[in-house]
């Protein structure tokens, strides 16, 4: 029986590599080439990609003998889902795979932004000294709200209250009642917070959530974060109320478009931008690779010859 053919489209660990190849012809590409990833779709198994290819119609189109779709991380926002289940082909992730990254991560461009880290830290690159322009606040007694009370919106509210932050959250589809954090409204809890951070799906639900109404209901001394997905900002609204000063600042790990190119928001001083670095530490990617190759497989179970210690 030949191999099933297993199309890899972005960055995975080489540990998750192996266990694919003892059992499937795996072959690489970079999935923002579309015209390669359309050729190389033609006798496909399984594609497997984290959020730098598009599964969108158009390339499952391509994939006439495709099992699944394997997406090494949690958003499946890059993913055709409603197509891929109207053609038999299953879609797999990894969800809990990168929770404690993007917590972790999260809490850094929280203390990032009250104490101005990178603005500072550029500044003295540059062979500045300029102590007085870089004063922070303390986190300790201020507000945190968090949007999106799941995984890592629970993860970050732990870490944060350790901060002695008072923490609220917002989350129409979650049971908040959870130790000292406290449930509100979304426009109570951006016009009360110091810091507002997101932790929700980019849905067509969400996307603009968060537009120029909801920024101008923000203190004028906030930041924002968001680690969670671009497009659930409206960026040109957020450029706007940036350059006024409303919010304050904003720390941001993704973008509407990935690369964001010569987005505006990156040029301003008040912002420190991320290329999407919540899910990437080694930890993380271990477990992602180990968690959505073994669901692979088990798609793929009919094509596979059996092992032989398994006969
Ligand atoms: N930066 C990164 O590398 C990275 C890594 C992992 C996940 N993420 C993003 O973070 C998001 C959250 O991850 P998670 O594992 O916590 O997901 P999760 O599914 O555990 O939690 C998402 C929460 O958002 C809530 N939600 C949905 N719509 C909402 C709305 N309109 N308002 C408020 N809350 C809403 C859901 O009820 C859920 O509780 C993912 O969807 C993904 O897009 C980013
Ligand atoms: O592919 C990545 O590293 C990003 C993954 C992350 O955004 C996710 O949703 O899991």
């Amino acid at each position: 029986m030949p191999s099933p053919i297993v199309i890899v489209s972005d960055a995975l660990p080489g540990e998750t590599l192996a266990v694919l190849k003892s059992a499937c012809d795996v072959r690489h590409l970079d999935g923002r080439d579309r015209k390669a990833l359309f050729a190389a779709l033609t006798d496909a198994d399984a594609l497997i990609v984290r959020s730098g290819t598009r599964v969108d119609a158009e390339v499952l189109d391509r994939a006439p003998r495709l099992r699944v779709v394997g997406r090494a991380g949690v958003g499946l926002d890059n993913v055709d889902t409603i197509t891929a289940a109207a053609r038999g082909i299953a879609v797999v992730n990894a969800p809990g795979s990168n929770t404690v990254s993007v917590a972790e991560l999260t809490v850094g461009l929280i203390v990032a932004s009250a104490r101005h880290i990178t603005a500072a830290a550029r500044s003295l690159e540059d062979g500045q000294w300029r102590r007085s322009e870089f004063a922070g606040v303390e986190l300790a007694g201020r507000t945190l709200g968090i949007v999106g009370y799941g995984r890592v919106g629970r993860q970050v509210a732990r870490r944060m209250a350790a901060f002695d932050m008072r923490v609220l959250a917002h989350d129409p589809y979650a049971d908040i009642a959870d130790g000292d954090v406290h449930a509100t409204g979304l426009d109570e809890l951006l016009a009360t917070s110091d810091v507002v951070t997101l932790h929700l799906p980019r849905t067509p639900g969400t996307a603009g959530l968060i537009g120029a109404r909801e920024l101008s209901l923000m203190k004028p001394t906030a930041y924002l974060v968001n680690t969670a997905r671009g497009g659930i900002v409206d960026e040109s609204a957020l450029t706007r109320a940036l350059r006024e000063g409303r919010p304050a600042g904003a720390a941001l790990d993704v973008f509407a478009t990935e690369p964001p190119g010569s987005s505006p928001l990156l040029a301003l001083p008040n912002v420190v931008a991320l290329p999407h670095l919540g899910a990437s530490t080694h930890d993380a990617q271990l477990r992602a690779g180990r968690e959505v190759a073994g669901k692979v497989l088990a798609e793929l179970a009919p094509l596979l010859s059996p092992s032989p210690t398994a006969v």
